[in-house]
C-alpha cells in the first residue's frame, strides 16, 4: 500500500494574537488622472508607504491576460511545475522564500524583467506566456515612471526623472514576481492565521502590486499595528521599497507588509519590482537634505541586494546601512 502524505500546515508559521481582521479605509486612494495626484502621493509616502492607484493606464486585458495565463500554470501538476525552477536566481518556488529558511503557503514565479535571464520558465506554451509577462511588465513600468515623477514634482525636485530615470534604465535590476496562495481549507476550520508570505519591506525603489479579489495583504503602521487590505482586483496597490526611503533620506518610508492565507479563496498577485542598475549609488538626493546629514552610509544597490540575500524576510535590512548620528 502507498500511503500518500496529507497536505499539512503543521511545518509553517502561524501568527499568534492576530487580533480580528479590521479592514481599514484609511488607506490612501490616488488617482492618477487628477491634478492633486502629486501631493497625495507625497503625503502617502511620508505617512504610509503605501497607497493605492486608480485610472492607473494598465488595460484590463493585460492584466486579465496575465491573471489567466499564470492560474493556468499554477494549476498543472508539481513535477511540471518544478521543471521550472529552482527560483535561483529566477523561476518556480513554492512554500521556501529566499535563501535563508523562510517559508509560507505560497508558490511563485520569480523573473526578471529582462527576458533572456528567464530561460525555460514558462512551462508548455511559452511564448504565448511570455508575451503576455512582456506586454504587461511594459504598461506597469510605465506607470511606474508616471509616479516617480509624480513624486519628484509633489516634492518639488529637479529634474523629475530623478527618480523614473533609474527604472527606466536598460540596466534597471528590476524584477517581477507572481504568487499564487492556494485557499488552505484547514484554516476555514480553526480559525488560525497561516503565514502566506512572512512581513518584510521591499528592497527595491518602489513596486506596484495587482491581486486578484482575495484579501490577505497587510501592511504595518507607524504604530506597529497591522491593517488589512481590502482586496481590489481593478486597481494598483503602490510599496515604498528601502531604496527610495535612502535617497528621500528617511522622508519617505518603506512600508512593512505580509500576506496572510486564506481558508476558502485562493488569491493571486503580481508584483513588479522597479530597482536601479546594479552599479547605482543609494544615497539622499542633495536637494532634499536641506543641510542636514545622511542618515545613510553610501551604498551601491549591488551592496544592497548581496546583503538582502544573507538575510531573513522580516530582517531590518536598512539597519546596518544607516549612521548612527554623532552625540
Ligand atoms: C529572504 C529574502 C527573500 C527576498 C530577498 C530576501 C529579503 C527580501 C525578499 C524580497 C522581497 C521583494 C522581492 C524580492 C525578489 C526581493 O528583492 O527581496 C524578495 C526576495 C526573494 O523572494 O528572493
Ligand atoms: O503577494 C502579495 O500580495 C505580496 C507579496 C510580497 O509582498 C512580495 O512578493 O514582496
Ligand atoms: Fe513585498
Amino acid at each position: 500500500m502507498v500511503l500518500l502524505s496529507k497536505p499539512t500546515t503543521e511545518h509553517y508559521s502561524y501568527i499568534k494574537n492576530c487580533m480580528p481582521t479590521t479592514f481599514s479605509s484609511t488607506i490612501p486612494i490616488v488617482d492618477l488622472s487628477k491634478p492633486d495626484a502629486k501631493t497625495l502621493i507625497v503625503k502617502a509616502c511620508e505617512e504610509f508607504g503605501f497607497f493605492k492607484v486608480i485610472n492607473h493606464g494598465v488595460p484590463m486585458e493585460a492584466i486579465s491576460q496575465l491573471e489567466t495565463e499564470a492560474l493556468k500554470f499554477f494549476s498543472m501538476p508539481l513535477i511540471e511545475k518544478e521543471k521550472a525552477g529552482p527560483p535561483k536566481p529566477f523561476g518556480y518556488g513554492s512554500k521556501s522564500i529566499g535563501r535563508n529558511g523562510d517559508v509560507g503557503w505560497v508558490e511563485y514565479l520569480l523573473l526578471n524583467t529582462n527576458q533572456e535571464h528567464n530561460f525555460s520558465v514558462f512551462g508548455k506554451n511559452p511564448e504565448k506566456f511570455r508575451c503576455i509577462v512582456n506586454s504587461y511588465m511594459s504598461s506597469v513600468r510605465k506607470m511606474a515612471c508616471e509616479i516617480l515623477e509624480l513624486m519628484a514634482e509633489g516634492l518639488k525636485i529637479q529634474p523629475k526623472n530623478v527618480f523614473s530615470k533609474l527604472v527606466m534604465d536598460k540596466q534597471s535590476d528590476s524584477v517581477f514576481r507572481v504568487n499564487h496562495y492556494p485557499a488552505c481549507p484547514e484554516l476555514a476550520v480553526n480559525g488560525q492565521n497561516l503565514i502566506g508570505f512572512g512581513e518584510h519591506t521591499d528592497p527595491q525603489i518602489i513596486s506596484l502590486l495587482r491581486s486578484n479579489n482575495t484579501s490577505g495583504l497587510q501592511i504595518s503602521l507607524r504604530d506597529g499595528s497591522w491593517i488589512s487590505v481590502p482586496p481590489d482586483h481593478s486597481s494598483f496597490f503602490i510599496n515604498v521599497g528601502d531604496s527610495l526611503q535612502v535617497m528621500t533620506n528617511g522622508r519617505f518610508r518603506s512600508v512593512r507588509h505580509r500576506v496572510l492565507a486564506n481558508g476558502f479563496k485562493s488569491r493571486l498577485s503580481m508584483i513588479y519590482f522597479g530597482g536601479p542598475p546594479l552599479s547605482e549609488k543609494i544615497a539622499p538626493l542633495p536637494s532634499l537634505m536641506k543641510g542636514k546629514e545622511s542618515l545613510y552610509k553610501e551604498f551601491t544597490w549591488f551592496e544592497y541586494k548581496n546583503s538582502t540575500y544573507g538575510s531573513r524576510l522580516a530582517d531590518n535590512r536598512l539597519g546596518h546601512f544607516e549612521r548612527i548620528a554623532a552625540s
